[in-house]
């Protein structure tokens, strides 16, 4: 099994020189422009059954289009290989945030549809997959990259992607925050290692401190909403806008059933859905 340092350290993908001998007034126009013209091939994708999304990243004008999927399910692989190809992109990645308890992901059908694929999870999930990544590391794909959060709270071993800072980087910044943080909302705390304590200090320290202008892509949403910013959040948010006992009040009254599938769902996730006999 691959350790994370492969990724870490690999020339594989390295990413541009970041230093440029410019005037500081040039440097801010070409950041501007970088900002409107940017690399990245962005799609949020939607699984009704369990109201998953999925994200497709890739860098467009690599030449071999490198892509990874954020948090794939299983019911909804072909469509996402299907669109894939017709884009043109080569799948290199599928990163999980978290161990999920409410779907199978996806992770293991894409291994052995496209087994050079490799997965993605914290070390702390305790799951198995090909990569595991930890607080700080980048994960990269052609020119761009994600670097890693972790944001414990919902399950012990949860994470938090966000894209590459910089002037060479696409802005404003994204997070996927799994369900650490949701739109108006965040993740239970009542299993899997789940801590309202964790994910209260979990956003404020990792996602409250990311520009206000940070777009965040949760896992799921109920509600039909499907982006939110930091800014708003911070502002809006009925549970993360409370002072740490009333947010632990709230956690603990929060009286869900647990979801349908969790005595599937954690299981298969524990081994990535179905892993592929080499990895
Ligand atoms: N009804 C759904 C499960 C709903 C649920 O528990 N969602 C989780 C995220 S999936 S582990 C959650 O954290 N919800 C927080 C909230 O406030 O809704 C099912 O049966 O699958
Ligand atoms: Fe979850």
């Amino acid at each position: 099994m691959l350790k994370f340092q492969f990724i870490k350290f690999s020339p594989l993908f390295p990413s541009k020189p970041s230093f440029f001998p410019l005037s500081s007034r040039l440097k801010s126009h070409m950041a501007s422009y970088s900002s409107s013209s940017s690399n990245l091939l962005f799609r949020q994708l939607f699984e009704k059954e369990s109201s998953t999304y999925t994200y497709l990243l890739a860098d467009a004008s690599h030449a071999d289009k490198p892509a990874l999927l954020i948090d794939p399910v299983d019911r909804t692989v072909d469509r996402d290989l299907s669109l894939i190809q017709e884009l043109g992109l080569k799948l290199v990645y599928a990163l999980n945030t978290h161990v999920h308890a409410d779907h199978v992901t996806g992770t293991g059908l894409i291994k052995s549809k496209v087994p050079d694929v490799k997965s993605v999870i914290s070390k702390a999930s305790g799951a198995t997959a090909d990569v595991y990544v930890q607080q700080g590391d980048k994960i990269r794909f052609g020119d761009l990259y994600l670097e890693v959060r972790a944001t414990p709270g919902h399950t012990l071993g949860c994470l938090t992607y966000v894209t590459g800072d910089g002037p060479d980087q696409p802005q404003p910044r994204r997070a996927f925050t799994g369900d650490t943080l949701l739109i108006r909302g965040c993740g239970r705390t009542d299993f899997q290692g789940g801590s309202s304590e964790n994910l209260y200090k979990s956003v404020h320290s990792q996602i409250f401190t990311l520009p206000k202008d940070t777009l965040l892509y949760p896992a799921h949403d109920y509600k039909g909403f499907s982006v939110t910013t930091v800014g708003e959040e911070m502002q809006y948010n009925p549970r993360l806008t409370k002072d740490e006992e009333t947010f632990k009040n709230i956690m603990a009254n929060l009286n869900l059933s647990y979801p349908k599938m969790i005595d599937v769902a954690v299981p298969a996730n524990m081994v990535c859905g179905i892993q592929s006999k080499t990895s």
